[in-house]
């Protein structure tokens, strides 16, 4: 049975826009052309001068969550219902529960939540804070039987989610064994702690603390290492909420040494910045803590949407993870006890349009990219969902690129009481938006059904993340054919006493005087001259000869 016509308006997908009418049969698209006769019964949505585009897929969202000891305002009902108000079509969220119960058990707690309040499909991503038999058998089953191809870890948040390197690398190697995709919220945690100390001992407990204590320099490490981790196991990496200009070129020139690093920008951090945090109002300054925190440095959206329309960032979330004052007002004595979240969902498309499309940085193909459609590749959900093409989930939204919003928490939909880009007029609205082939908003009506969205499964290895991954497996470093040695080799044990008062280091790198051998040469048999395989020059204790020299002269990076 024809449900929808969509007439006469310009369909934009990644690659191209054109003229074409759309048909929509029982969730699908059906048919895609110029001048379709309009089926018996079908409800007819005028699109001339309108612009047809797969609906919004938000990569990043923490509906119904326990954070901080306080629950988000929104939860899959609220957050799904304003997704869908602003154009997003499916969200991606997070399953994050306490870190005792079985990953597993998250997992179900999360789907039966959204199954019964979700108005929007969603798709999971699972959390994993250390790593042990227990963690790698879940991740196994998510990954192959339950449909989660995405596993991110806390560089930060200390003592609650954080994970360290070296179960860090483990869960990199997993999700590499598994072809899913790790991610990161990439700050260093140590330095955090550290930041906070020494922020709350200058008396400062206000919202700017926050800030004060997560420079840009702790976000950027954190994500240079990430990306380096990934580089040298050649595995991909994700990180997430890309908030500063340094990490942002951390993620960039990852990309341009070939890593295959997917960096995801947020609405808020497209849009606004950390300016905020000085703001005299506290509830104004701490409706804008969120980790890592938006950035003092104004020129930082600017920059960030210069390098999403680029190519260097990938697609885009929201980090949708909201409190009310009332519970931001837990920290109003000490920053780092304020909930940590700011809104999105509903906002982003509109954000970006206007940011990205109308100041003229990218064009709506891009736009298309960057909302929905790279989202669907390196999740794997390609071209069920960010695309508009026969076959297709009719997942859409009929978009006026002239129409203006003036963004208010009094008239939003999220659940929230505070929106950070209040007072904020923004280009580019949706007329319509169709979910899995129904009419959910119509000139800003709302019909939603609660629990009608459908979780959507992520299926591993996804070509767009992993056939670079694969064929640089396939590429093996081969040893150098060359004639032996047949020269004479320094007997160790019988040396000119040319040392003697050198200083020389033992296996730790620490440095100290060798006692003399009988013969009066030092007594080298500790061997102090090895260390991790490589020779040591005794004149000025640095690596001589590489013993491990890669083949073809080429160092580890070969990628
Ligand atoms: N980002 C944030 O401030 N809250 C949600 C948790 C997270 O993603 O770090
Ligand atoms: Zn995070
Ligand atoms: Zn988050």
């Amino acid at each position: 049975m024809v449900n929808l016509v969509i007439k006469g308006g310009t369909v934009v997908n990644h690659d191209r826009s054109f003229l074409a009418d759309v048909i929509i049969e029982d969730g699908l698209i059906k048919d895609i052309g110029e001048n379709l006769a309009v089926p018996n019964g079908a409800k007819v949505i005028d699109a001339k001068d309108k612009l047809v585009m797969p609906g919004g897929i938000d990569t990043h969202t923490h509906l119904d969550l326990l954070f901080m000891g306080t629950r988000t305002a929104d939860d899959f009902y609220s957050g799904t219902r304003a997704a869908l108000a602003g154009g997003t079509t499916m969200i991606m969220n997070f399953i994050l529960e306490n870190k005792q119960i079985p990953l597993l058990e998250q997992y179900e707690m999360n789907k039966t939540r959204a199954e019964k309040n979700a108005c929007c499909d969603f798709a999971f991503h699972a959390c994993v804070y250390n790593y042990n038999e227990q963690v790698e058998k879940d991740m196994e089953i998510l990954s192959r039987e339950k449909g989660i191809n995405s596993f991110k870890m806390f560089m930060a948040y200390k003592d609650v989610f954080m994970i360290n390197d070296a179960d860090l690398i483990k869960v990199f190697k997993k999700c590499k064994e598994l072809g899913a995709i790790p991610m990161v919220h990439a700050e260093n945690g140590d330095l955090i702690e550290e930041g906070q100390k020494k922020v709350k001992t200058l008396g400062i407990t206000g919202p700017e603390g926050h800030l004060l204590s997560r420079p840009e320099s702790v976000e950027a490490e954190a994500t240079h290492r990430a990306i380096t981790i990934a580089h040298e196991l050649n595995s991909p990496v994700y990180i997430v909420h890309v908030m500063s200009k340094s990490a942002a070129q951390a993620v960039s020139d990852g990309k341009r040494k070939g890593t295959v690093v997917i960096g995801e920008p947020i609405a808020a951090g497209l849009a606004t910045d950390g300016t905020h945090y000085f703001n005299k109002c506290w509830r104004h300054s701490a409706g804008h803590v969120m980790s890592p925190p938006l950035r003092d440095d104004a020129s930082t959206p600017g920059y960030l949407m210069d390098l999403l329309a680029n190519g260097d960032l990938e697609l885009t979330g929201t980090d949708h993870c909201t409190f009310n004052t009332n519970q931001k007002a837990l920290g109003k004595d000490d920053f780092s006890k304020i909930p940590n979240g700011v809104n999105g969902i509903e906002d982003r498309m509109t954000v970006i349009w206007d940011r990205g499309v109308h100041t003229g940085k990218m064009d709506p193909c891009r736009f298309v990219a960057v909302t929905s459609t790279n989202a669907a590749k390196v999740f794997n959900i390609y071209p069920k969902k960010g695309y508009i093409g026969v076959g297709s989930d009719a997942d859409i939204v009929v978009w006026d690129p002239e129409a203006t919003r003036t963004i208010s928490a009094k008239s939003h939909h999220q659940a929230v009481d505070f929106n950070i880009f209040e007072g904020m007029t923004f280009h580019g609205v949706p007329m319509v938006v169709i979910s899995n082939g129904k009419v959910v908003v119509e000139n800003d009506n709302i019909t939603v059904e609660r629990g009608s969205g459908r979780f959507i499964r992520t299926p591993c290895y996804p070509d767009y993340v992993y056939s670079r991954v694969k064929i640089r497996d396939n590429i093996k470093l081969s040893k150098v054919d060359r004639e032996p040695y047949t020269g004479p080799v320094v007997d160790l044990n019988n040396q000119p006493n040319e040392i003697e008062n050198h200083q020389i280091p033992n296996s730790n790198g620490n440095f100290h005087n060798r006692p003399l051998t009988k013969s009066g040469n030092r007594n080298l048999q500790d061997s102090s001259f090895s260390l991790g395989g490589e020779q040591w020059d005794d004149q000025n204790s640095r690596p001589s000869t590489r013993v491990k020299n890669p083949p073809g002269g080429k160092s580890s990076g070969i990628y």
